[in-house]
């Protein structure tokens, strides 16, 4: 299958994720369409959140939306969808409650139950999820090479967490449980859910996203034991497999890959010296400076040589609370600190450290675009 798209007019994401100099910093944020926004308030009070998502034209629209809104203030577009997709794909039911957040009316509750959801081989990515494929394809279409396209998916042990808990979770005790009691069972079904992730990101870059994020959201809910354990080998092995099917496509379709490890601050170094993550998104409890610093003497001490990993992030969306004056002040600390290493701030694509909340002003948003613009410009040409 060979889509033809429409030339791309910004690749500033895409040179910025492959470590190429940029003229000033790339942005965009997570949870860019949502709530916050009015025209996805008025789209979603006639629709429920996951017949949204599973309605090409739909979808194309909310992506599209901030875009529209904050026209030439942003450099990267994301597929409207959810992470929790893939446990649906795998038999699973999901409602989205309207401020609550996701729940699963049957959940796993013992290790018999994964006999449910595991399967030898995956599943038909086209079968269970073309409408993430069909949405993908209308919308780099729609969006006509303004900015590039996003895909995305939930790492393994964020999925995992909530087919378990059944939906969000203070300690998420019902998960770690498992992780105690069960260990095979989890490992059985991380293998599964890291088997869908490599065969539906291979299949949203065949179907248009020019660049992938694995959503790694309660990562900082395990120690760096556990971690390593239950986690981080299967978003190694998302990297390495996605990759490798990639180029067995064509070198040119291997796009660039970004890991959000939300809370594992232990982790980055592996991630920059283990895996074949192209950029890492950094949580606002990281400093920008000091993670640059770590990454450069891990892969020193690894090769000889300080590798330059594009690191993503990283404002405290709470900032968006504080008024213009202040958002544009803490953009430029924060654009500052990113540029601490190299005094121009390359290897970098800003982003907040989590995503928009709904109470977020769409103004304050522009505010941090704007500033980002502003900052990084400024550092880059001086
Ligand atoms: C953990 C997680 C989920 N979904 C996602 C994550 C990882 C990112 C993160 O950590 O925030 C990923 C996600 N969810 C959504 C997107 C779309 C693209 C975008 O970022 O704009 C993306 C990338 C839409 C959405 N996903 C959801 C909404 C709001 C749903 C609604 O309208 O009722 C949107 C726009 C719902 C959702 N979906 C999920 C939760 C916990 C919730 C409820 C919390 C909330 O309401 O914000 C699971």
């Amino acid at each position: 299958m060979t889509v033809q798209f429409p030339a791309l007019k910004n690749d500033l994401i895409l040179r910025a994720a492959r470590g190429e100099k940029t003229e000033r910093t790339p942005v965009w944020v997570m949870r860019q369409a949502g709530r916050y926004l009015s025209e996805f308030r008025e789209v979603r009070k006639n629709h429920d959140f996951f017949s949204m998502c599973r309605t090409p034209e739909i979808a194309c629209e909310i992506t599209i939306q901030p875009v529209r809104r904050f026209r030439g203030l942003l450099d990267a577009a994301i597929i409207f969808s959810d992470i929790l997709v893939i446990p649906q794909a795998l038999g699973m039911t999901v409602e989205m409650v309207p401020g609550k957040g996701p729940h699963f009316p049957d959940p796993l509750v013992t290790p018999a139950d994964i006999a449910r959801v595991i399967r030898p081989g995956t599943v038909d990515i086209r079968q269970e999820l073309g409408y993430v494929l069909d949405a993908l394809t209308l919308t780099r279409q729609t969006l006509a090479g303004e900015v590039p396209l996003l895909g995305f998916v939930g790492a393994p042990w964020t999925m995992l967490a909530y087919m378990i808990e059944g939906g969000g979770s203070k300690t998420f005790s019902k998960a770690k449980a498992w992780l105690y009691r069960y260990p095979e069972a989890c490992h059985q079904l991380l293998q599964q859910l890291t088997d869908v992730c490599v065969d539906f990101l291979v299949a949203q870059v065949r179907a248009g996203a020019q660049m992938v994020q694995v959503f790694d959201s309660w990562a900082g809910e395990l120690g760096p034991d556990d971690y390593r354990t239950f986690a981080f080998p299967y978003l190694k092995a998302i990297a390495d497999r996605v990759k490798e099917q990639l180029a067995q496509i064509s070198p040119d379709a291997v796009v660039p890959m970004t890991v959000f490890a939300k809370g594992a601050h232990y982790i980055l170094e592996e991630l920059v010296t283990e895996t074949r993550y192209d950029v890492i998104s950094l949580d606002w409890t990281m400093d920008p400076a000091v993670s640059r610093t770590r990454v450069l003497s891990a892969t020193s001490a690894v090769s000889g040589q300080p590798r330059t990993v594009t690191l993503q992030g990283n404002l405290d969306p709470s900032t968006l609370y504080g008024s213009p004056e202040t958002i544009r002040e803490r953009t430029r600390v924060m654009i500052e600190r990113f540029a601490a290493w190299d005094g121009q701030g390359q290897c970098h694509i800003a982003n907040m450290g989590h995503g928009m909340y709904p109470d977020h002003d769409p103004e304050h948003l522009r505010a941090y675009l704007a500033a980002v613009r502003e900052f990084s410009s400024a550092f880059k040409s001086a």
